[in-house]
């Protein structure tokens, strides 16, 4: 059996299914398999013994006419090199062509080289199959581009919802939250909303009203850590003229403004013992008087109050009424920090974005995925409110309409890293900063000096002092 093989080595080389020519060392074809005539339709006979370069091989794929000097396997039959192409194309008879990869081996006999013998293969499906995951691939980046577009459309159409009511979050702790709120906001009852600062305590104040039956009334705020204790009770319980120095006229206090309506007494934690007795007469009898007045009146009204502080632990250590506390104390709602909701992070951006393109009259599109995740890995001591902070020094010096977030998130660290520059510099670059936004006008209402907030002439004149010119 061997030896049939040993005795016509041809069989071996007819059956394989790679095309084979072999050469002589003038390019004459001295072999050609069933292959190589499958694959060109050229003959054997009718390519022995001639220089089928000119046959198989005389053109490039895109027409231009490829010399036999310049040929690879041409080339093996004068420098004795082994070569491997990938990238030609081998001419049929018919015309057309068709994509090769090929070898192209020197033939030795005694040491010294007769020939050469290139072998290929039809490599056309493959590199359509390739054409076709490129083109594929690059549908799937098309799409996958359309549908990132799509989702930042959704999450602004998802806002759309949240717009009345400015809470927005899907986190399961601000869910639960939000249920409070729908359970809490129809009763009269008083609330008390624990949380942070910047957490929302006061969007949340303004949804309980607006959710409430009492929604066609005033919503009244009072700070009360604005104001010293014996003006906070003017405020409060309004007063009688001349019953303090000043009082030139009799004035309604906050309480009597609130009537049928709701009073959001912020920074409750603030208030003064004294306040605190006063205040808790209002809630357990519904009645005051003005300061300088003994005539007594009455108000309908709901109380909320907010704090940032442990009311319990100030009750311990004797700083708040602990009847006060129970009085205030009836439904408490906690606004979760940031921290503990930073799924919500995307959300809340696309939100706040949205009211700075209006504020800021930017058309920004939302931020980079980098960016969120510099966000969410950030801790956020001052929530929401300092996550605006971010989100607005960024857009006012962003020049993309992707912001990436090239400044640090710690305020702190971004003030400890300009302390080297001296407060005219500091100027200077905030107002080259503010310039850039306003497309260097100066005035009009889309101009620097009123986003600076100073007349014309002023920052004309800095800009001379500091030396301030368009680059251009
Ligand atoms: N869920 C939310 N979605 C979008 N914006 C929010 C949300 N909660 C709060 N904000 C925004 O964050 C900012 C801070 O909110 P707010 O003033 O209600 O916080 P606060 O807890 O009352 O703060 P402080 O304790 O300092 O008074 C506001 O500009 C508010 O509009």
């Amino acid at each position: 059996m061997i030896k049939q093989f040993l005795d016509d080595p041809t069989l071996l080389l007819n059956a394989v299914g790679e095309g084979i020519y072999g050469f002589d060392l003038s390019g004459n074809a001295v072999f050609v398999n069933p292959a190589a005539e499958r694959m060109t339709g050229w003959h054997a006979d009718e390519l022995l013994g001639k220089k089928i370069h000119q046959y198989h091989h005389h053109s490039h794929a895109d027409g231009r006419p490829y010399p036999a000097d310049e040929c690879q396997i041409y080339c093996t039959m004068f420098d004795g090199k082994h070569r491997h192409v990938k990238d030609e194309v081998f001419w049929r008879k018919d015309g057309s062509c068709f994509a090769v990869e090929y070898t192209s081996t020197p033939v030795y006999k005694n040491n010294q080289l007769i020939g050469a013998v290139a072998i290929f293969r039809d490599v056309s499906k493959q590199h359509q199959t390739e054409h076709a995951l490129r083109d594929a691939l690059a549908q799937v980046n098309h799409l996958s581009e359309q549908l990132k577009e799509q989702n930042s459309y959704l999450i602004a159409e998802l806002n759309e919802d949240w717009q009345e009511s400015g809470l927005v979050g899907k986190s399961h702790v601000f869910q639960t939250m939000l249920e409070q709120i729908k359970l809490v906001s129809p009763t009269d009852s008083t609330v008390l909303i624990l949380g942070e600062n910047g957490t929302g305590k006061e969007l949340v104040a303004r949804n309980l009203h607006r959710l409430s039956g009492r929604n066609g009334q005033s919503f009244i705020k009072v700070n009360c850590a604005a104001f010293t204790p014996s003006l906070l009770e003017s405020e409060l319980f309004g007063h009688e003229k001349g019953a303090f120095t000043g009082a030139k006229e009799h004035r309604k206090g906050r309480f009597e403004l609130a009537n049928n309506g709701t009073i959001f007494l912020d920074e409750i934690g603030e208030l003064a013992l004294e306040a605190q007795s006063k205040l808790l007469r209002v809630l357990q009898e519904h009645e005051f008087e003005r300061v300088g007045s003994s005539q007594t009146r009455k108000v309908n009204i709901r109380v909320i109050a907010a704090t940032n502080r442990d009311l319990w632990a100030m009750v311990q250590s004797g700083c708040f009424r602990i009847d006060l506390y129970y009085r205030l104390n009836v439904f408490p709602i906690t606004v979760p920090p940031l921290k503990a909701r930073k799924e919500d992070i995307p959300y809340l951006c696309s939100n706040l974005i949205a009211q700075l393109n209006k504020r800021l009259g930017k058309q920004l599109k939302g931020l980079s995925e980098k960016a969120i995740t510099k966000l969410q890995a950030y801790d956020w001591p001052g929530n929401i409110r300092e996550l605006q902070n971010v989100l607005e020094r960024e857009a006012i010096l962003s020049k993309q309409s992707v912001l990436q977030l090239s400044q640090p998130l710690d305020a702190n660290a971004s003030a400890n890293l300009n302390t080297d520059l001296s407060l005219d510099e500091a100027q200077r670059q905030h107002i080259i900063a503010v310039l850039e936004l306003s497309n260097w006008q100066i005035s009009g209402s889309q101009g620097a000096a009123v986003k600076l907030g100073m007349p014309e002439s002023t920052l004309r004149s800095k800009m001379r002092k500091l030396m301030i010119r368009k680059n251009r």
